[in-house]
């Protein structure tokens, strides 16, 4: 696979690069739906010490130490939300989805509000009892293979008391509705979600798109395409393989700009047809 992506690489490379310079997107800067988000003012009080709430699960083995975070006693009724929040955060790898998750999240621990973080446990990419951002910031969380057992490895007292919960790859999660139908509407729960609008073909991921009838808010973000510079919308896939599910960082994946996308895919069709045995005799 190495073989493959040096190719291919070389081969987008001598084609689109004529100049090659690599493109990272500076810090990811919140957009306006959620750095002026009315939640962050019109409720905010003076925050309580930051401190890891007592988590009857904080000795378990299967709850990470510290991944329900925020305040010992829960806010009084009168100061949380009483029929729930959903804001949604899109976009391609690379954008700082993960980042504003984080932040988000410790917003609202510095508000008072006790949050748990949640992602899938497909994602094994830095271990599973973190999410953590390609520049490696990291928030601890549980890690699931699918949301309806969150409430029963919280524990019903524990999810009681919950304010914020946050999701990150979203994509992975099947039951992402329902569960956040669940949560917002009858838990009364804010539910951050982070997610992938697109896959490498730019075909819809999974069901985050489908939360967007039920979002609050919606943030689009985007990265800096690592070709020309210019805003990503798209990621590239660098790899042979073709099936949706390839879970990987910068060693596969790039985040690219429309032009960069479609001469991107030109290139990477033409290289995996270059690869097929028929054109390598010699190859096995
Ligand atoms: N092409 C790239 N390759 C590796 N890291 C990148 C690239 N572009 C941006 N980054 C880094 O990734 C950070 C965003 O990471 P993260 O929040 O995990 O993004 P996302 O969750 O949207 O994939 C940026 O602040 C930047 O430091
Ligand atoms: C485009 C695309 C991505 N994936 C995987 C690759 C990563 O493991 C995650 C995305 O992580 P990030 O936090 O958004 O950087 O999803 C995939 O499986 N299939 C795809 O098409």
């Amino acid at each position: 696979m190495n073989s493959t992506r040096s190719i291919i690489s070389m081969a987008m490379r001598s084609r689109l690069f004529p100049n090659p310079s690599s493109f990272r997107s500076p810090p990811p800067q919140l957009l306006p739906s959620i750095q002026s988000s009315p939640l962050l003012t019109s409720r905010a009080q003076p925050s309580p010490p930051l401190c890891l709430a007592r988590s009857p699960f904080r000795s378990s083995s299967s709850c990470p130490a510290g991944a329900v975070l925020g305040a010992h006693d829960p806010l009084p009724m009168s100061s949380r939300s009483a029929s729930g929040e959903i804001h949604v955060i899109l976009g391609p790898m690379f954008a700082g989805k993960t980042t504003a998750l984080i932040r988000r999240m410790q917003d609202e621990v510095d508000c008072g509000r006790s949050v748990a973080m949640v992602k899938s446990d497909r994602d094994t990419r830095y271990g599973l009892d973190s999410v953590v951002t390609h520049d490696g910031v990291k928030m601890p969380c549980f890690a699931l293979s699918e949301l309806s057992s969150f409430q029963d490895k919280l524990g019903t007292e524990a999810y009681d008391k919950l304010n914020v919960i946050g999701i990150d790859e979203a994509q992975f999660f099947e039951d992402l509705y329902d569960f956040c139908c669940n949560a917002a509407d009858h838990d009364g729960k804010i539910v951050v979600v982070a997610g992938l609008d697109g896959d490498y073909l730019r075909r819809s991921f999974g069901s985050v798109l489908d939360v967007v009838p039920l979002a609050d808010s919606v943030t689009k973000l985007t990265a800096r395409c690592e070709i020309c510079g210019r805003r990503a919308f798209f990621t590239l896939r660098k790899a042979n393989e073709t099936q949706t599910e390839l879970i990987g960082g910068a060693d596969v994946y790039m985040p690219v700009c429309r032009q960069h996308y479609i001469d991107g895919q030109v290139v990477l069709e033409a290289t995996r047809t270059i690869l097929r045995p028929e054109f390598n005799p010699g190859s096995k």
